[in-house]
């Protein structure tokens, strides 16, 4: 289960000449193990399509190298790369029915008609379609023929799985089981996956490893939990994670004793040294500006803390969302209980310096996590 899936050495991508056309994919390096479940992640325009699309075939890479099982593929035709692929756009064969289109998918594979029959039947029935297995692509929904041509995908025995979207026009309920079984399918057969995904709860509750893009550029690559504790840098740090990250400007100062945060609004946040190791104290000393970051479940409420006035309170059935006027800006914070509160309160709050993470204010990149360095 070690073996390199795919490594992405150095890859770029223009639409139109190299270097004037569009950059739509920045020097990216990653690599896949066997096995993996990686997530390509982020919004609309970072690279992530073109990325897969390149994986597979459909794009030719402007610059550098793609290794499928070891083999360099980029100049491959499609067909050639051994991957499987569910894209938007790379549409079921009309003339077929959904049956046969699934089934299409195991031809080269010479196995007897029973074997292919069980196996278009287990896949139906994880994706709930064995309803309209006689039916043609054409008289089907949207979200029918997402799941036709994912069965299509994942039945196949492949080096790799290329999911674009793959439940995108699904309904959120059918998608959250569907995400479960999948999982487990692809664990089951060992398969090794990338799905691209815009949507953060796929990315987690699917992946192993999740690459953040923006920009066309990889902003951190790592395990789900990796990403929400130890964001490498500000865009990570408040794209994922639900609400996002409380993020404010603060400048810095400090003493043997104490380092404190200087906010908007006149706001100071005092903390003992020795609530940061001296690693994290020597890079907070070094500069005089940061931007630091709170999530909204890590922010406390207390008597003694500094003050907000609250803006909004809102119970979501589970937990309450309060947004508070602070520091110029505003926090949220996440509560699981029912909280009582009224638009204009003041409430007093603590922001524990271990779940503080600090960014430096140039560049954004992560310098500490609570008291360890980034
Ligand atoms: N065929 C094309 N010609 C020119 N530019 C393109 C082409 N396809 C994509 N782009 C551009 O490349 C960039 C990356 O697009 P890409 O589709 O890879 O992003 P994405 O993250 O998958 O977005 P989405 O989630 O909207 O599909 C965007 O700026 C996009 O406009």
């Amino acid at each position: 289960m070690s073996e390199m899936a795919l490594l992405i050495d150095s890859v770029d991508k223009f639409y139109g000449p190299i270097d004037y056309g569009v950059h739509a994919v920045k020097q990216l390096t990653m690599d896949v193990k066997e096995g993996e479940i990686i997530a390509l992640l982020g919004s609309s325009g970072c690279g992530k399509t073109s990325t897969l699309r390149m994986i597979a075939g459909f794009e030719p890479v402007s610059r550098g190298r793609i290794s499928v099982g070891g083999r360099e593929v980029q100049t491959l035709a499609p067909v050639r790369r051994n991957v499987a692929m569910a894209f938007e756009g790379y549409s079921l064969y009309p003339p077929l029915t959904v049956r046969e289109n699934i089934a299409f998918a195991l031809k080269a594979a010479r196995l007897s008609q029973s074997v292919v029959n069980e196996k278009v039947a287990n896949i139906a029935k994880l994706l709930e379609i064995e309803d309209i297995l006689g039916r043609y692509p054409s008289s089907i929904s949207g979200g029918q023929q997402q799941r036709a041509s994912l069965g299509r995908a994942l039945i196949r025995d492949a080096s790799l799985h290329l999911l674009d979207e793959p439940m995108g026009q699904l309904e959120p309920q059918l998608r959250a089981v569907l995400r479960g079984r999948i999982k487990h399918f692809i664990k089951e057969r060992g398969l090794t996956a990338i799905l691209v995904t815009h949507d953060q709860t796929e990315a987690n509750a699917l992946a192993d490893r999740i690459a953040v893009m923006e920009g066309g550029e990889l902003q951190q690559y790592d395990t789900p939990q990796k990403i929400k504790e130890r964001p490498a840098n500000l865009f990570t740090g408040t794209f994922v994670g639900e609400p996002p990250m409380n993020v404010f400007p603060a400048g810095v100062s400090g003493s043997d004793s104490k380092i404190s945060f200087g906010l908007g609004d006149g706001v100071r946040l005092e903390y003992s040294a020795s609530d940061f190791s001296p690693a994290v104290r020597a890079e907070l000393m070094k500069r005089q500006k940061i931007t630091l970051g709170i999530r909204p479940y890590s922010v406390r409420r207390s008597d003694g803390g500094v003050t907000a006035k609250v803006a909004v309170s809102q119970w979501l059935g589970d937990q309450t969302h309060i947004a508070a006027d602070f520091a110029g800006n505003t926090m949220v914070l996440v509560e699981h209980d029912r909280t009582k509160l009224h638009v204009g309160d003041t409430i007093g709050i603590r922001l524990d310096p271990a779940s503080l993470h600090v960014f430096d204010a140039e560049n954004g990149k992560a310098i500490s996590h609570g008291e360890e360095l980034a």
